[in-house]
């Protein structure tokens, strides 16, 4: 977050809604702002957090930008109220997402946190560290991207969590449930990424402005 850890207190809630949206950043980019935005209205959050990673553990270093300006990226689309761009997974000197919760989670008691990934993310999942002890800590929610979003319904993760799965109509219970729970969350889908951004000349494009059309995916086709 704009190097603050304050969580604000939320009317008489006892607990705040945040959701953690876990990224590279390299650059960050309009798919990210319309996944953000589409969590913290579905989900009901208080904050999104962009939380840049000082390194995803599944992705060589060669391409990526120093940590300061994937930061600055991911800054570029905060609006340091409801989207909050933090660098406290490399303050709390983890990579790992499950190491990550777990700090975050001690360092937060009011907080109840949810993890917010594209289907992409939620493909690679049986590939990270402890993926079914995360899972038994943090829920997910799941936003289509084209081509991946039958991969993550499909997929290794979805299977496992086939029992915990809540309808996209009762996602705003999601952030309060125990886990593990998930949802999928339809909507528009945006064919944006930062390896195309990067293609096209690297970071020196307005994030703001960049972007494919949005359609529309429900989850039934990809
Ligand atoms: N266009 C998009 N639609 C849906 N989710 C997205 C989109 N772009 C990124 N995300 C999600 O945002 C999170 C962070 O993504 P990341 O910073 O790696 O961007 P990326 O565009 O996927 O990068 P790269 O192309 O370098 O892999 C991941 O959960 C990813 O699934
Ligand atoms: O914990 C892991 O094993 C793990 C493996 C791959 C990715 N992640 C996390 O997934 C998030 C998305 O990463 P990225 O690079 O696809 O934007 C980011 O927070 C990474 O730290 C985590």
């Amino acid at each position: 977050m704009t190097r603050r850890d304050t969580i604000p207190t939320w009317g008489d809630r006892r607990f705040a809604r945040i959701g953690l949206l876990g990224g590279s950043f390299n650059p960050a980019h309009c798919g990210h702002r319309t996944i953000a935005q589409r969590a913290l209205v579905a989900l009901g959050l208080d904050q999104v957090w962009l939380m840049v990673s000082p390194g995803n553990p599944l992705k060589p270093a060669a391409g990526m930008a120093p940590f300061a300006r994937r930061f600055d990226s991911a800054a570029s689309l905060a609006d340091g109220h409801r989207l909050i761009a933090t660098d406290i997974e490399a303050r709390l000197g983890t990579r790992y997402t499950f190491d990550t919760l777990g700090k975050l989670q001690t360092r937060f008691p009011n907080v109840h946190f949810v993890w917010l990934t594209g289907a992409d993310g939620f493909v690679t999942l049986p590939r990270w560290k402890g993926w079914k002890r995360l899972l038994h800590r943090v829920p997910v929610a799941v936003m289509p991207r084209p081509g991946q979003t039958m991969r993550a319904l499909r997929g290794a993760a979805a299977h496992y969590l086939a029992h915990y799965r809540l309808s996209s109509g009762q996602a705003r219970l999601l952030p309060d449930l125990s886990p593990p729970v998930w949802t999928f969350l339809p909507g528009r889908q945006n064919g944006i990424s930062a390896t195309s951004i990067r293609q096209q000349g690297g970071f020196g494009v307005d994030v703001g402005q960049t972007g494919t059309p949005d359609t529309f995916n429900s989850g039934d086709s990809s």
